[in-house]
């Protein structure tokens, strides 16, 4: 049987994804010492891991040219969900939040606010729950850099311990949504592959729940 093959977000959710694949006893000697090889074998032929960059991992899935993916829930609610996503890995802990300057009542006045992110989907359909227009500016990276500069009013942005915030004169107005890694799962491999799938699945969940 050839092995399941599962796209893996490269960058910060990495180390915790071979972690916890070593915790369920695969080897994962190739992936420790990748180099700048993009397909590597995992455990003994069980997995093929592919690594990418995280909207890639799910447009993979989607295709199905990968089975399985390793990715942050903000990028499932970004980029897209034609897929199954069939575990909460536990790690990769952040939040979407709503942040503007120190001080200042973001929701204060009648003037459109303009709001920056990198995440746009998540930040329309977060105003159009409150029923708020408000203009939503692409931004790439550093988004922090927007109300900063004066392009934008706040910012939707990931934030884990606060510290980018907090050194850019910034604070969290609302929290949106958590954020963990997820594995997702391509809907003809579920049904093509399901014992393996969900065998493997119930590993990771196992090694989850004991290593709490
Ligand atoms: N502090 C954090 N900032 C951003 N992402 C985080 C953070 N903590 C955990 N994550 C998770 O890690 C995933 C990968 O983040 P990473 O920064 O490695 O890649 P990226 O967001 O694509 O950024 P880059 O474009 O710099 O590679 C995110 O999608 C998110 O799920
Ligand atoms: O709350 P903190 O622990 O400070 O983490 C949050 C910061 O980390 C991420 O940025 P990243 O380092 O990925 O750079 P980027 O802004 O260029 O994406 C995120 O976009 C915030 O800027």
């Amino acid at each position: 049987m050839k092995p399941l093959r599962i796209a893996l977000t490269k960058g910060r959710l990495e180390k915790s994804t071979v972690e916890l694949f070593e915790q369920i006893g695969l080897d994962c000697s190739c992936l420790r010492d990748k180099g700048r090889k993009l397909i590597l074998p995992v455990g003994d032929g069980e997995l093929e891991a592919v690594l990418a960059k995280a909207p890639d991992v799910i447009t993979y899935v989607e295709h199905g040219v990968c089975d399985l993916g390793v990715v942050g829930k903000d990028t499932i609610m970004e980029h897209g969900s034609h897929f199954f996503e069939i575990l909460d890995l536990g790690f990769g802990r952040c939040g979407f939040a709503l942040a503007a300057p120190r001080g200042v009542d973001f929701y204060s006045g009648y003037r459109e606010k303009t709001v920056a992110s990198k995440y746009p989907n998540v930040a329309r359909r977060f105003f159009e729950s409150k029923k708020m227009d408000v203009r939503i500016i692409r931004i790439e990276g550093s988004v922090e850099l927007a109300p900063l500069l004066g392009l934008s009013d706040g910012i939707v942005d990931i934030v884990e311990t606060g510290v980018t915030l907090r050194e850019n004169g910034l604070e969290v107005v609302e929290r949106i949504a958590e954020v963990s890694a997820r594995l997702i799962v391509n809907s003809a491999s579920l049904k093509l592959r399901k014992r393996e799938i969900e065998a493997l699945a119930a590993r990771l969940e196992a090694a989850i729940k004991g290593g709490n």
